[in-house]
């Protein structure tokens, strides 16, 4: 007997639990170290605690494989009140607080289990201490490398991000609403920030227009956004911060600690939230994302696999024709970086269209968003195809599909009539992209008329000046360069330049061109 617990039934229960594990019924294992513990609650003595410590520690580990980890996080903070050198709560501990984001104090945990000597240093513990040090430091300083990855061809498992959140914040943003705003300069392919979805819906589709498998994946994704905030209100909270469309006019501006790394991202053991599912889809409408648009790059994925998802700090990125940040998608993870240097003080933005097309284009694509843009691009613009009636025409004939030779000789000539300055050039050139790319593709057509226009390097740089890196655009100055075409080191270095805009600093320099390579 120990005080009052017989080891009759201990060992029943051992068995027991062991036969649950082996069957992965994490709810009736948890419901069995639940009873464990109530009976050494009602039995104190110095044996039962013992076994109130294991019990607990146990329970911890059926929360966390329940998806329930400040459930876990409890047991293992009571089970360390009782024995703080207990060596597999402390590694249990270190393990939930990884999973909520706390690296800094997930480190403590495994250090400790380090110290403490006793099977300590074997290779689990290094393995862990490890991933840890490196989540720490990326949830620190948002540095990443994921060269080996991309340099094995993206063999293995999604590497393992964390939370970061840059020189960042939101603040009002007049008549969009809210929007994102830097708080310090920072250069092209910056990280500004890292984040997971909250969920994602996942779906290998026939071809775009497969409808029946959009409508499967996006409710797989509703589905699994409800679950999510039935379960934990402080995700709830940080949805119904979001837009919900309705009026851009008093939207309360979030404090940036609501952002911290995953707090709130998971479900608590309170009881089942209240949720007007309404209110939650009108917010999911405005602010889903698709990994697959055209200022996403989604690296290591099958071709064909197509997903939609809730960042929350992203959403809170207004849409501009003249952006200055791009996304990467890895695994459900957003990394949003700087595709072009960026001041202080400025907004955050990045292109919910395709910003390398005519402004009428890009005006009805934004009707479905329901806003018209009003950046610096359209602005000037539309000022300009108002004023020169030769600039409006050439819009017009692009439209209809004439001549792109001749149709970019004429732009570039009617540019220099109309005294278009050489920054407002890329605006320009960005809209006609789709011409200029196809004189620079075809070597016929380069050669009749070559000559007359700017060469590709030029008309890249005012592009990317002007609306961020794009990976088209560096596809084509790469293979340009393959052909010969390239000037040596400068070349390299513009490329790299181009590189870090579009997928933004995440590899060393040897697997950026892995990376051009693969992403083409
Ligand atoms: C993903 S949210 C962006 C954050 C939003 N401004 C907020 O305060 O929560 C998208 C919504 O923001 C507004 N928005 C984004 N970009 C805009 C722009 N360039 N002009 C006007 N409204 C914009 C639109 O109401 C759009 O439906």
């Amino acid at each position: 007997m120990q005080g009052g617990l017989g080891e009759e039934e201990l060992q029943e229960i051992r068995s027991k639990a062991t036969a649950l594990l082996l069957k992965e019924d994490w709810v009736q294992y948890t419901n069995l170290y639940t009873h464990l513990i109530s009976l050494c609650n009602r039995h104190d003595s110095s044996a039962n605690r013992k076994t109130l410590v294991s019990a607990l520690s146990n329970r911890a580990d059926g929360w966390s494989r329940l998806g329930n980890p400040v459930a876990a996080l409890k047991d293992c903070d009571l089970a360390l009140s009782i024995d703080p050198a207990h060596v597999k709560t402390l590694i249990s501990k270190g393990k939930v607080l990884m999973e909520l984001g706390q690296y800094a104090s997930a480190l403590e945990c495994i250090r400790a289990v380090k110290y403490l000597g006793n099977g300590g240093t074997n290779e689990t513990i290094r393995g862990l201490l490890e991933k840890c040090q490196n989540l720490e430091a990326i949830s620190r300083t948002g540095i990443v490398d994921l060269s080996g990855w991309v340099l094995s061809g993206f063999a293995g498992k999604v590497p393992e991000l964390a939370d970061y959140v840059g020189p960042i914040e939101v603040r009002a943003s007049g008549h969009t609403g809210r929007g994102l705003f830097l708080t310090k300069n920072v250069d092209e392919g910056s990280i500004l920030m890292i984040t997971k979805a909250v969920a994602t819906g996942r779906g290998i589709l026939s071809n775009k227009s497969d409808e029946q498998g959009q409508m499967v994946m996006w409710k797989n994704f509703v589905d699994k956004i409800l679950s999510t905030v039935e379960k934990c209100e402080k995700s709830l909270d940080l949805i119904l911060k979001l837009s919900n469309g309705e009026s851009n006019t008093d939207l309360e501006v979030p404090d940036m600690s609501s952002f911290k790394p995953n707090l709130g991202l998971f479900a608590s053991d309170k009881a089942r939230t209240e949720v007007d599912v309404g209110h939650v889809l009108k917010v999911l409408d405005v602010n889903t994302l698709t990994e697959e648009s055209v200022s996403a790059k989604v690296l290591g994925l099958n071709s064909g696999c197509r997903a939609v998802g809730l960042w929350i700090l992203p959403s809170f990125v207004n849409h501009s024709c003249s952006p200055n940040a791009r996304r990467v998608h890895v695994g459900d993870w957003l990394i949003l970086h700087a595709s072009r240097d960026i001041k202080a003080g400025e907004e955050v933005t990045f292109a919910y269209v395709d910003v390398l097309r005519p402004l009428k284009d890009r005006q009805e694509s934004l009707k479905t968003w329901g806003f018209e843009c009003k950046c610096v691009r359209c602005k000037f613009e539309e000022k300009v195809l108002g004023l020169f009636r030769e600039l409006r025409e050439i819009e017009d004939r692009f439209v209809k599909g004439s001549d792109l030779g001749c149709l970019v000789v004429k732009l570039e000539e009617a540019m220099r009539r109309c005294l278009v300055k050489e920054r407002e050039k890329g605006y320009i050139r960005a809209s006609f992209w789709t011409a200029y790319n196809s004189v620079f593709e075809s070597e016929r057509l380069a050669r009749k008329w070559g000559r007359k226009i700017p060469g590709l390097v030029r008309v890249a740089q005012s592009i990317f000046e002007a609306v961020g890196a794009d990976e088209r655009i560096l596809k084509l100055v790469v293979s340009r360069s393959k052909n010969g075409g390239n000037d040596g080191l400068d070349e390299m270095e513009r490329m790299m330049r181009l590189a870090r805009g579009t997928y933004g600093k995440v590899t060393k320099k040897q697997a950026f061109k892995a990376l051009i390579e693969a992403g083409f």
